[in-house]
């Protein structure tokens, strides 16, 4: 007979649970899925306050873990999320009259299909980013305005050309497996830069790409990094860094937090917010019990959805191996960015023929551009700004920000009707980085340690991924690798 959960289950999930049944999942007595021991093995006995699954972590990947879990016919799960709100590294502003702002994970683009998916699964809508116009160069008192075409930096193309096929040698989810990875590891981006013949224009465009992408200097990131992210852009910088054709390309109706916030929505009191997991104790054991300052859960599998930086901050007992250990301790921490919104009655800037980018080579600007809801509605420009270079002050912050619109974009720039700012450094504990940048000699390192399971704990987080680690796509598909690592676990038992 079919439960009044089952009954509302799509008919692929109630395969699936039917078939998770047959493998040796337990009825769903109780609410608790799997983990039932067939009688002939000697399996410790079954505890009713043991759940099937924890899951640390109610960002994008944590959540489609918990998603996935429930399709597969797992209910015995939870979900432990620190903050108050999930979504984790996507957050939005809510500028009114359904109008958002997104002050974290923002684009999609070509190739990612795991979050695209997804969002299309939970119908929510996705549109294109505005690039069309020139976008203003400044620098000193001089102000360029170029229509690049792309919405991208504008960087030469031999170099680029070269850049795209040594990625070809490095596999984006083990960069340490490339077979000349010591060599390219042993070079920082600013290194290997150094040894091309660039010009000034090409080195600020380099410069601009890699600050935006990866919240630092060429000089600080690993070559052997940036080519495994390039291979996750199937090989083609420009698709990394542009607007058309590239990962700025697509928008989310409503933004991309929604998909977390959908998510939730389902899994009742199964997500546990304001829980900060701070212990984890008996990894190596059958049941394994996670601290968190509303008490102890206890759990056959968990699932750690988190940056490994963060995980470094929770107390192992007993301690975790040495080669895990290390890799979440030396985990380049504390790349944040800083993004700041601008409300205007209309995107002015377009009627001048302008896309509302700018790239100053210097100031507490790095680059401003169009984020505007899809039917212009109003005019919205984000901008990602230097860390230590705008006060935090709102006003001042704000004023200093209009006054470089003013100069690029034209007088209308001055007098915004709303400001926002979320540096994600300051505003909690709980965001480290938005796309690691790894410096020089991490991966081969630390890599092989990334991954694999450690007793009963399962590493996931976008930085897990295979493909578009770092980015909104690889969180999807580490939540759902993860989930398949739980089952197998769980079925084998
Ligand atoms: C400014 C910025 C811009 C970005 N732009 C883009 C973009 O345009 N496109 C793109 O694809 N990606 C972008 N990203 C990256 C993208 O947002 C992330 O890759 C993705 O959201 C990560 O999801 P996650 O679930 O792996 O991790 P997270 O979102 O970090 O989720 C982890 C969750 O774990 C919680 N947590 C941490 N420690 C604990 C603990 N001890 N106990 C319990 N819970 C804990 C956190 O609160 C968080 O909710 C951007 C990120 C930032 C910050």
């Amino acid at each position: 007979m079919q439960t009044k959960d089952e009954d509302e289950l799509p008919p692929e999930a109630r395969q699936r649970r039917s078939l998770l049944k047959a493998i040796g999942g337990s009825a769903l007595a109780g609410g608790f899925a799997l983990g039932a021991h067939p009688p002939s093995r000697a399996a410790p006995k079954r505890r009713d306050d043991v759940l099937d699954v924890a899951i640390i972590g109610g960002g994008l990947s944590g959540l489609t873990a918990a998603r996935d879990l429930r399709l597969a016919g797992c209910e015995s799960f939870v979900v432990l999320e620190a903050r108050d709100r999930v979504g984790g590294r996507t957050y939005d502003h809510d500028l009114g009259d359904g109008v958002i702002s997104e002050a974290g994970g923002q684009w999609i683009g070509p190739g990612q299909t795991a979050i695209a998916d997804l969002a299309r699964e939970l119908e929510i809508d996705t549109f294109d980013s505005y690039y069309r116009g020139e976008t203003v160069f400044l620098a000193g008192d001089a102000r360029v305005a170029q229509d690049l075409g792309h919405g991208g930096a504008s960087m030469n193309h031999e170099v680029v050309s070269k850049l795209n096929e040594m990625a070809r040698g490095v596999p984006s989810g083990a960069p340490w497996k490339a077979p000349n990875a010591a060599e390219l590891d042993r070079l920082s981006v600013g290194d290997w830069l150094a040894q091309q013949a660039l010009s000034n224009e090409d080195r600020i465009g380099f410069d601009t790409s890699v600050t935006l992408t990866f919240g630092t200097t060429p000089a600080a990131l690993g070559l052997l990094h940036y080519l495994s992210v390039i291979n996750s852009a199937d090989c083609d910088l420009a698709r990394l860094e542009s607007m058309k054709g590239g990962a700025q390309e697509t928008r989310f109706v409503g933004g991309p937090q929604a998909i977390s916030s959908r998510i939730a929505q389902t899994l009742g009191d199964r997500i546990r917010m304001a829980s900060p997991v701070r212990r984890i104790v008996g990894w190596d054991r059958d049941v394994v019990e996670l601290h968190t300052e509303r008490g102890v859960i206890r759990a056959r599998q968990v699932i750690a959805a988190l940056h490994p930086g963060l995980c470094h901050r929770i107390a192992f007992d007993p301690p975790l191996p040495e080669g895990r250990a290390q890799l979440q301790r030396h985990w380049p921490n504390h790349a944040p960015m800083r993004k700041t919104v601008h409300v205007y009655p209309r995107p002015f800037w377009r009627e001048a023929g302008l896309n509302g980018q700018i790239i100053p080579i210097d100031g507490p600007l790095i680059w401003s551009y169009d984020n505007s809801p899809p039917d212009g509605s109003v005019g919205v420009i984000n901008a990602f700004v230097r860390l230590g270079r705008l006060p935090h002050a709102p006003e001042r912050a704000e004023r200093i920000l209009s006054e470089i619109y003013a100069r690029a974009l034209g007088d209308a720039a001055r007098h915004p009707t709303q400001f926002h700012d979320h540096d994600w450094g300051t505003v909690d504990p709980w965001s480290q980085s938005c796309i690691t940048p790894m410096p020089p000699e991490f991966w081969t390192q630390r890599g092989p340690h990334l991954k694999p399971r450690v007793g009963r704990l399962i590493w996931s987080g976008t930085e897990t991924a295979d493909i578009w680690a770092g980015a909104m796509d690889g969180a999807v598909r580490a939540g759902r690798r993860a989930v398949m690592q739980a089952l197998h676990a769980l079925t084998r038992v």
